[in-house]
């Protein structure tokens, strides 16, 4: 039939519904999105990457990515929302477009694809990757342990079976090696980096490895209360704001902290809705809220960038 399918956004979708979306999307808005191929799962599925803005010479970058934590399903729910509504406000949304028009954003909707698919097919809750650990009959690296920040020295495990195990290595894991390549190869482009996690109701920066400040603490500071504060006026939302490593809890390769030692200044994770009612379970009829009010942070943090 020429009906075409019609993407539900306000649902949870499962790994072939998004990627048959990604696919869609680009194809439908060539002058606004592309679509790559970041590498390859643990499990042999492609993990897609889009590439949303109008073409230009060396504009400045903002990379994006959800799905890090298997279990976290409202943050590529965000990631699908950021997309779609780039592509069918620019030119209405004045903000966006002027974003649109000067920055890249690279918005990659699931990192962590074989542990998103787990979650959908055996078990809700689970948070890692799927690989094999040798010497042990426990699957899977935590992909925010994985990265070479402080690697494994504290608020990580080096026990293949716990939640937080780091790996055998620093990106030991396909899916973190395949994207430190990429931010590696892009390092002149890329000014912010933002990966999303749900829950707590948190915007953190580094550091989560140390107490130690950033050495622009005071700008990303003020950067992530500027954002908060935006995030706030929609729906009354209250997030807290900080270094990881205080607001949050002490945690060692973390991909925020990873992408802001190679470089990448305006470096943030986003801890979605909710504070524990719900937690990762949080429902399908707050996937708009959630996303409408994240647009106003991401948006804030992208003009501070762009005028930086
Ligand atoms: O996973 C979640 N929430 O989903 N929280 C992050 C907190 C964090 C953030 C940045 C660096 C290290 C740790 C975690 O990986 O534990
Ligand atoms: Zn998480």
């Amino acid at each position: 039939s020429n009906i075409r399918a019609v993407h539900s956004y306000e649902k949870y979708n499962d790994l072939d519904t998004i990627n048959a979306w990604s696919a869609n999307i680009a194809a439908q808005n060539p002058s606004l999105v592309t679509r790559s191929q970041l590498g390859t799962s643990y499990e042999g599925r492609p993990i897609y990457l889009l590439k949303v803005g109008r073409s230009g010479s060396n504009k400045k970058a903002v990379f994006i990515d959800c799905g890090f934590h298997a279990r976290e399903w409202v943050s590529p729910a965000f990631c699908q929302w950021f997309v779609k509504e780039s592509v069918e406000n620019y030119g209405s949304d004045a903000v966006l477009t002027n974003l649109l028009n000067n920055l890249d954003f690279y918005v990659l909707p699931v990192l962590n694809v074989d542990g998103y698919v787990f979650t959908w097919s055996s078990n809700r809750m689970w948070r890692k990757t799927r690989s094999v650990n040798s010497g042990s009959t426990c699957f899977g690296t935590d992909p925010n342990r994985n990265f070479n920040a402080g690697w494994c020295t504290v608020g990580a495990s080096s026990r293949a079976c716990d939640d937080t195990y780091c790996g055998s290595t620093p990106e030991s894991e396909r899916e973190t090696k395949a994207l430190a390549n990429f931010i590696r190869s892009n390092l002149s482009s890329i000014k912010g980096y933002l990966t999303v996690h749900s829950y707590s109701q948190m915007l953190l920066f580094p550091y989560s490895y140390s107490y130690a400040l950033a050495r622009d603490h005071t700008e990303l500071n003020t950067v992530a209360k500027n954002a908060v504060d935006q995030l706030f006026t929609l729906h009354r939302t209250r997030y807290t704001y900080g270094p990881g490593g205080t607001t949050i809890y002490l945690a060692a390769g973390g991909s925020d902290d990873w992408a802001y030692d190679v470089g990448v200044k305006y470096s943030f994770t986003f801890e979605l809705r909710d504070t524990g009612r719900y937690g990762f379970l949080l429902p399908e009829s707050q996937i708009k809220a959630t996303s409408e009010e994240t647009m106003l942070a991401v948006k804030s943090i992208s003009n501070h960038i762009l005028n930086n």
